[in-house]
C-alpha cells in the first residue's frame, strides 16, 4: 500500500522510469536569515556527503530543506544508489517530494552521514534539539551515523546552551506520565517553569510523531554549563522517552553568517571561517 506521504505528493517519474529529482526550495529571493541557513547547509553537504555514501540521515527543521536542495543538485546519477532516512514526518515528506529514495532506520541501523539542524550549539558542540518535537528520532539517527553534522544560522552559535534559546530543554514524555514528570522537574530538578508544550492550531498539547507529549524545561545558565549532567538527570525520570540535549555526538557544526561566510566548529576544538559554497 502506498504511504500516506506519497498519496499527498506523488513523486514525478521521468520518461525512463527514474524518479525526477525536485528541489524543495522554489523561491530563491531569500532573506538574510534564510540565506545564512542555506550557506551552512550547502557547505556541510559539500564537505561531508561523499560519493561513496549510500545511507544518509535527513534531520528536521527549517535549515534541512537547504540540505536536501544541495543533495538534489548533485543530480540523479549521484543519488540513484542512495537511500535517505528521515527523522520525522517533515523530513519524510521532504525526501519523497524531492524524488529521493526513502528508507528507515530499522532497515539501515548504520548511516554514513546524518545532517540535522539545531536550536542551539555550545562551544563543545553540545546542542539543544527538539524545537520541532523531533528529537527522539533525531537522536536515534545521530547515534546511528558514522558522522553527525549540524547545520544552523548564526543565532544558534553560542558559548553556553540556553543563551538565545530560552523555551528550555525539550523533553518527550509518555502522555500518561506527564504530570508526574512536570512535578519532578519543578521540585526535584530545579525547573519551576517547566511546562507542557501546547499546540497552536489544535486545542490541547503538541503530540510528537511518536504519539507522545513534549515538556519544555528552562534551567538557569549555571546548570546549562554542564549539559551532560542535566540531560542524564532528566533522562532518569520515569516516563521520559528522550531529552533534547545531545552531548558528544556531532563531528562538526556549520553556522551561516550574515556576511556570507560560514563558521565551522569541529569536535576537536578547531574553529574555521570559510567563504560559502556557490
Ligand atoms: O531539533 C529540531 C526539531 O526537533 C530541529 O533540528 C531544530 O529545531 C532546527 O531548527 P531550525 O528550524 O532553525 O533549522
Amino acid at each position: 500500500m502506498a504511504s500516506p506521504v506519497s498519496q499527498i505528493r506523488p513523486v514525478v517519474l521521468s520518461r525512463i522510469g527514474q524518479p525526477k529529482l525536485v528541489s524543495p526550495i522554489t523561491d530563491q529571493n531569500l532573506s538574510g536569515l534564510e540565506k545564512s541557513k542555506q550557506l551552512a547547509a550547502w557547505t556541510a553537504v559539500d564537505q561531508h556527503v561523499k560519493p561513496e555514501h549510500r545511507v544518509i540521515g535527513i534531520g528536521s527543521g527549517s535549515t534541512v530543506p537547504y540540505v536536501v536542495e544541495r543533495i538534489v543538485q548533485l543530480g540523479a546519477e549521484a543519488n540513484q544508489e542512495r537511500v535517505f532516512i528521515p527523522t520525522g514526518f517533515q523530513s519524510k515528506e521532504l525526501i519523497v517530494s524531492s524524488g529521493l529514495s526513502l528508507g528507515d532506520v530499522d532497515q539501515y541501523p548504520t548511516i554514513d552521514v546524518t545532517l540535522d539542524g539545531a536550536d542551539e550549539v555550545d562551544h563543545e558542540l553540545n546542542c539543544i534539539k527538539g524545537g520541532g518535537a523531533c528529537h527522539l528520532r533525531e537522536k536515534v539517527l545521530a547515534e546511528a551515523a558514522n558522522t553527525f553534522i549540524l547545520v544552523a544560522d548564526y543565532r544558534k552559535n553560542v558559548e553556553y546552551l540556553g543563551t538565545n534559546f530560552t523555551p528550555g530543554v525539550p523533553i518527550e514524555v509518555v502522555p500518561f506520565a506527564y504530570a508526574k514528570v512536570l512535578q519532578n522537574l519543578h521540585h526535584i530538578l530545579g525547573s519551576p517553569k517547566a511546562s507542557l508544550r501546547m499546540a497552536v492550531k489544535k486545542a490541547g498539547p503538541v503530540v510528537s510523531d511518536n504519539g507522545n507529549f513534549i515538556i519544555d524545561a528552562p534551567f538557569d545558565l549555571e546548570k546549562m554549563k554542564t549539559p551532560y549532567t542535566i540531560m542524564a538527570q532528566i533522562k532518569m525520570l520515569t516516563g521520559v522517552v528522550e531529552v533534547g540535549v545531545f552531548c558528544n555526538m556531532a563531528k562538526a557544526a556549520y553556522f551561516g553568517n550574515e556576511d556570507g561566510s560560514v563558521t565551522i566548529k569541529w569536535n576537536d576544538g578547531r574553529v574555521e571561517q570559510v567563504a560559502a559554497s556557490q
